[in-house]
């Protein structure tokens, strides 16, 4: 039994009730109203005394001992009488105090093992979990492999791109092998989070299906290879680096477009206006948009009547079931938060750039009606940015079974001293494996999408979003040493606030929604399973190095002339 236990048992049995009784006596020495016995010897109630104390400190330092061990040690209730009248007139004092002192010092010290013991058992059994759903959700890809699927039938390579257009209700049963890209129905079938286990399926039926291919540069043929690694002769090899850009084509006609605006900006208002009318006239387009702008736009005309919107988190949970895409209109931070509505699995995303920067903003907004037709006809290069999802675990709060929802964040999660003026001070885990400790202004867990958001103000690397990695970039670190890193994707980093810091450090999220983490809270990121997809304007690698030369005018310095000293 534990020291803190101890002190807090309720006493049952005699001795436990003696032990507990004369513990708290020497916390406070008040002496009882007794009266004084006929005496025994001063010296031999000195020994009486602090032998019983020696005996209580020493039952208590057996951590799992039982409380019984203590019984045959503790003196009788005369002695102790007898010694506390004499305790009352002595020097003794002193001594009890810093007993008392002591006791409390090994109580603390109990304490703060106990909960580094229970937080390492919580962090292991986290790891556990993460690792289990990672190695289930491998066996059913593998699963789903070995089933094949409809387009595998024949061997007929001319006809495989048109086979590709599955016929939904056949491979619905039979699954998808995976081999000649992620076909849509797929995805339309994953569970709707929340309480609800499938999506309702007239709703499904709605949707346009698409499929997603590994193809090179306008080769239509869908041959494609989707495993990196394959074995030739008994030797391990990877498959050839062709490109890899994934191309999204329609099977069947979008229907329904989700509008996500920047709020308080009037060109954004007017060019929204204009362009759900064009969708509407021209492309015959169901139109969702923000509460928000709906009673903007109904104020402004009432013909508007045609656009739908939601009344609450409920419907937005199911949002993803009813839309085709989803356009942007401003810079990065409404991407962020058009991502930020999704909880699950969202659309692809039209970004069209009306902000300052728009690193993921890449279609002119002046040329809307040639950008929206290209992406409505189809096919069209996407990137598919990953997002972390984040969970707080309190250390109040870890033992019970339900812990706060997950965050899922596109560019980064930042761990920070807040307003406190201290630095911060976070342990840092990979899976299992310590990694270090943070002493500085904090920590940015980033996507590869977000290196160039505040990681990269940070120091942290540029880094293409379609990278399979995760960016450890600290802010300010007070050291020489600490260099950012860029972990796998596949690991689950937990970042702890451990109970001897001096304050508490503050988590916020794609720059939103800050969240305190007291000393023993934890929080915990890996990779989400539902990226972010965003229509290319050209491809990945080349709107991404667009952005890098034009949103940072990264590397620009005038060239040297031809004209001086040569080789
Ligand atoms: N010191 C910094 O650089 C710093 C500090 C705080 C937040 N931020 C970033 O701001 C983001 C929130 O953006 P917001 O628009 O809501 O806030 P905001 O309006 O304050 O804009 C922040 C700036 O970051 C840019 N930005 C956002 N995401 C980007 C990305 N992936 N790549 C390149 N630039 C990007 C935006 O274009 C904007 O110019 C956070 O996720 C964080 O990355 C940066
Ligand atoms: N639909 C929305 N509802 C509420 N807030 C939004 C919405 N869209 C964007 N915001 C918020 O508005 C802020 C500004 O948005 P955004 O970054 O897109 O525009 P900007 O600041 O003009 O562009 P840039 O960041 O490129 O300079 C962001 O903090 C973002 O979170």
């Amino acid at each position: 039994m534990s020291l803190d236990e101890l002190a807090d048992k309720e006493a049952s049995s005699p001795e436990e009730i003696q032990l507990v009784q004369s513990d708290a006596k020497f916390r406070s020495f008040s002496p009882p109203p007794i009266p004084i016995p006929a005496s025994p010897s001063i010296t031999s109630l000195v020994d009486s005394v602090s032998d019983e104390r020696l005996d209580v400190m020493a039952s208590h330092q057996s951590e799992n001992g039982s409380i019984s061990t203590a019984s045959s040690t503790v003196s009788s209730l005369e002695s102790e009488k007898a010694a506390y009248e004499f305790l009352a007139q002595t020097p003794i004092k002193s001594t009890d105090a810093h007993l008392v002192e002591f006791s409390e010092a090994m109580r603390t010290v109990a304490k703060a093992l106990r909960q580094v013991a229970e937080g390492k058992a919580a962090a292991q059994a986290e790891a556990a979990e993460w690792k289990r759903k990672y190695e289930s959700e491998m066996a059913h890809k593998q699963q789903s492999k070995i089933k094949g699927c409809g387009s595998c039938i024949s061997n007929d390579i001319d006809k495989l791109a048109s086979q590709l257009t599955l016929d939904t209700a056949a491979s619905d049963q039979l699954g998808c092998c995976g081999k000649h890209g992620i076909c849509s129905h797929e995805v339309l079938q994953d569970e709707v989070p929340g309480p609800i286990p499938r999506p309702n399926h007239r709703m499904v039926g709605r949707k346009a299906s698409f499929k997603l291919s590994w193809g090179c540069n306008g080769d239509k043929n869908g041959q494609h290879k989707h495993d990196f690694v394959s074995f030739e002769k008994g030797d391990i090899t990877t498959a050839e680096r062709s490109n890899k850009q994934i191309l999204l084509k329609w099977e069947s006609q979008p229907q329904t477009v989700l509008f996500i605006t920047k709020p308080n900006s009037n060109s954004v208002r007017v060019l929204c206006a204009e362009m759900v009318r064009w969708l509407k006239e021209h492309k015959n387009i169901n139109v969702f948009v923000e509460p928000r702008v709906s009673k903007e736009l109904l104020t402004e005309d009432s013909s508007y009547n045609f656009i739908q919107t939601w009344d609450n988190d409920e419907e937005i949970k199911l949002l993803h079931t009813k839309v085709d895409l989803i356009v942007t209109l401003g810079g990065d931070g409404t991407v962020l938060w058009a991502a930020s509505l999704f909880k699950g699995p969202v659309p692809p995303v039209v970004a069209f750039s009306l902000g300052s920067l728009g690193f993921m903003t890449p279609f002119p907004s002046e040329q809307y009606r040639d950008c929206l037709d290209n992406v409505l006809n189809g096919p069209f290069s996407i990137t598919l940015r990953n997002r972390l999802q984040c969970h707080v675990i309190r250390d109040a709060a870890k033992d019970e079974l339900v812990t706060e929802e997950p965050i899922l964040v596109l560019n980064e999660v930042t761990i920070d001293r807040g307003i406190s003026s201290y630095l911060t001070y976070l342990e840092c885990y990979c899976d299992s494996s310590f990694v270090t400790c943070v002493q500085g202004d904090g920590l940015i867990i980033s996507t590869t999408s977000g290196s160039t958001a505040y990681s990269l103000a940070a120091g942290g690397s540029m880094v293409h979003p379609q990278v399979p990695g995760i960016l450890f970039t600290p802010i300010c670190p007070h050291s020489l040493s600490f260099r950012p890193l860029i972990l796998p994707e596949y690991v689950t980093l937990r970042v702890q606030v451990p109970y001897n810091s001096r304050g508490s450090a503050w988590a916020s999220f794609d720059g939103k929604d800050r969240k305190q983490l007291s000393p023993g809270d934890a929080l915990i990121c890996s990779i989400s399973p539902w990226p972010v997809p965003t229509a290319c304007l050209v491809d990945s690698t080349t709107d991404f190095l667009r952005s890098i030369h034009e949103g940072l005018h990264w590397n620009l310095r005038k060239s040297q002339s031809f004209d001086g000293p040569r080789d």
